[in-house]
């Protein structure tokens, strides 16, 4: 493990911020009401006078992207031959960016195919 990859574990692995750090738990980053807390978890864009300049855009473009895919689409199990959802078993890689291995899904949209044309300027969707 090098040394960049020791300081980001200990950072994110601070037991006494994080309770459970090895567990996902998205709810760390909101308060009672449902909004998101203070804490923006910046380590990705690093720090310092190096920091990242586009983080903004990032961040925000992120945000966007998220949440107008979640507004206009649901996701769900995938179906088997028999009509049965298949479980999704978690995975995830390992290294200094976790994230989820591929999964079997769904994604049905919550409107008609002529409100979502409407509501994305897309011609059509198939
Ligand atoms: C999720 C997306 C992004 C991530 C995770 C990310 C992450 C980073 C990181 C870790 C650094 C290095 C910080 C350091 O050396 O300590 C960096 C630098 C930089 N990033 Fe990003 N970045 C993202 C998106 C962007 C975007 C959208 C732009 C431009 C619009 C951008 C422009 C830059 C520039 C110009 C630097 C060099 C800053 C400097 O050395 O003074 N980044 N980014």
């Amino acid at each position: 493990m090098s040394q960049s990859d020791k300081i980001f574990r200990a950072m994110t692995n601070n037991e006494e911020k994080y309770p459970n750090p090895e567990e996902f738990k998205p709810e760390r980053f909101l308060q009672e009401d449902g909004s998101l807390n203070n804490d923006r978890m910046p380590l990705a864009f690093g720090w310092g006078r190096r920091v990242c300049v586009g983080q903004h855009v990032a961040d925000a473009s992120l945000w966007i992207a998220m949440t107008s895919f979640l507004a206009a689409f649901s996701i769900h199990n995938a179906i088997d031959e028999h009509g049965k959802e298949i479980p999704i078993v978690p995975k995830f890689t390992t290294g200094l960016v976790v994230q989820p291995e591929k999964f079997p899904c769904r994604i049905v949209p919550r409107f008609s195919t002529k409100m979502l044309s409407r509501m994305t300027g897309l011609g059509s969707f198939v």
